[in-house]
């Protein structure tokens, strides 16, 4: 099964987001930073690879937020959280960035298997108690 992790970057309560370039069905709609785990490679090392290829940072990975979402192709979105190490994103290979607050998460087109992540990202930006 081919597994596609994604970074759920949180710095200061807002969630990192990313807006494709490519391809053309996708341009302009909004995901994580992430992509394909490559054989031989742990999903925690893929994500941080993901993210200095697409971001220029190294991340620390966490936790798994929410559960796998199915992806046509038989694929399967997998997301952990993540925090920055060093360095400032900066969109490599993408369109533009925003750190969204929980009120923007509803703003952006996401894409769609990413829309059924919401509440668990929103959870994720919530301080307990
Ligand atoms: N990175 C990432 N991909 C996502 C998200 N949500 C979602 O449906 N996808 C889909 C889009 C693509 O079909 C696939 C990831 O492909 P990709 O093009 O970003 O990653 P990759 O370069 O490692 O993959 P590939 O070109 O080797 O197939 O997962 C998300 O939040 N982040």
């Amino acid at each position: 099964m081919t597994v596609i992790v994604g970074a759920a970057v949180v710095r200061d309560g807002a969630l990192l987001a990313q807006q494709r370039a490519w391809p053309a069905d996708h341009a302009g709609q909004w995901e994580l930073p992430g992509g394909r785990v490559e054989p031989g490679e742990t999903e925690g090392v893929a994500l941080y690879r993901e993210c200095q290829e697409e971001l220029d940072v190294d991340i620390l990975v966490g936790a798994r937020v929410g559960q796998d979402i199915a992806l046509p192709g038989g694929k399967v979105l997998r997301i952990y959280a993540a925090s920055l190490l060093s360095g400032e994103p900066r969109p490599v290979e993408h369109k533009a960035l925003r750190w969204l607050t929980p009120d923007d998460l509803a703003d952006v087109d996401w894409l769609p298997a990413d829309r059924e992540l919401l509440p668990d990202l929103r959870l994720l930006l919530t301080p307990p108690g």
